[in-house]
């Protein structure tokens, strides 16, 4: 079957002047392929700046790609901002992480979520989009009373509610969920968490879900991209991924997080930051960073390839699949 969102090869270069006026290249995503089916939840994880919300601006065509493609139920995804782009950004919506940013603080709440609709000229008649802004009030599990307020009269996770009711009056099939739950406190986040379970149980939409909680993911991915300086280094089913990392990058990130590690084997403690991205290091980009590095590490770039246990791994550590194991994953 064709999946929902198919991305090949994707990349976003920028120009930038180093300290010393330089004119170098900084690779924010190089290289990144995926795909999600309709209905499903790519988690996409990895320390800030690894190219995280680039990758979701480039899948949603608000930002050009460089190179690569972006195909979207069969079309293809561009920034050209025309009418077909138009019509497919109905399809895909985003969810930010600061909703107050994303409100408009001089408006009534019930009014934004109509606004799509009025955007795309959609539902004629301000009663009909009213009745289905409060249709999806409820279904977001906002009390009606709420309906005239603005913005700064709501608590975080109501705000963040009206954001996905918003996102959802189009009817979406895929939500692009930046960091969706950073600015909201632990019961709070928990609570939206379910909530978007409980969207995509009855609506049926897929998730493009960002964030850097490995504990969130695992509960509501059903496969996990890790990235490292605008690459993919590993993917996978979250059960396998975080509790029997494959690539030390990944085991690294799992380590941080004491109730998601198993088993005997050594942490791994990540120090330092990530390397800038403008000087990617030579082999392996996360060998100044690995205690297993060996000398293949700092001189031969590992490709992403099908381990032995059906995951994706860019690694030269990890056992590769054979190749009667690669044509059947
Ligand atoms: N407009 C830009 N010009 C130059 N560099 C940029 C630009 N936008 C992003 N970058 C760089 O691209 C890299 C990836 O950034 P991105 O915001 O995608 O990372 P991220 O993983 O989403 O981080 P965070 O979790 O902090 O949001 C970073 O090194 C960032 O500094």
């Amino acid at each position: 079957m064709n999946p929902l969102l198919r991305v090949d090869d994707l990349a976003r270069h920028y120009p930038v002047a180093t300290a010393t006026g330089q004119k170098r290249m900084l690779h924010a995503v190089d290289g990144v392929s995926f795909s999600l089916a309709a209905g499903k939840t790519l988690g996409l994880v990895g320390e800030s700046g690894c190219g995280k919300s680039t990758t979701a601006r480039l899948v949603l065509g608000v930002l050009p790609a460089t190179c690569g493609r972006i195909t979207f139920a069969g079309a293809e995804v561009s920034a050209t901002r025309d009418r077909h782009w138009r019509a497919l950004r109905r399809r895909m919506q985003l969810v930010h992480q600061d909703p107050l940013a994303a409100l408009d603080r001089r408006l009534p709440v019930g009014e934004q979520i109509v606004e799509p609709l009025v955007i795309h000229g959609l539902e004629a008649g301000a009663e009909a989009r009213r009745q289905k802004a409060l249709q999806l009030f409820e279904a977001v599990g906002l009390r009606p009373d709420l309906f005239e307020r603005y913005p700064h009269e709501l608590s975080g996770g109501q705000r963040q509610r009206v954001v996905l009711a918003r996102a959802l009056i189009l009817g979406p099939e895929l939500l692009v969920c930046d960091e969706p739950i950073s600015a909201l406190d632990v019961s709070v986040a928990a609570q939206v968490i379910n909530l978007l379970q409980d969207l995509q149980g009855r609506l049926g939409m897929a998730y493009l879900f960002i964030s850097h909680d490995l504990k969130v993911v695992r509960q509501i991915a059903d496969e996990v991209a890790v990235m490292y300086l605008g690459r993919i280094v590993e993917q996978g089913p979250p059960e396998a991924l975080f509790h029997a990392p494959a690539h030390p990058y990944t085991e690294a990130l799992v380590s941080a997080v004491p109730t998601l590690q198993r088993g005997t084997r050594e942490r791994i403690i990540l120090r330092g930051d990530p390397p800038n991205p403008v000087d990617r290091p030579a082999g392996c980009a996360f060998h100044p960073r690995c205690p297993r590095a060996v000398a293949r590490c700092r001189e031969e770039e590992p490709v992403l390839r099908p381990a032995s246990d059906g995951r994706l791994a860019a690694c030269h550590l990890v056992p590769l699949a054979t190749d009667a194991q690669a044509a059947a994953a």
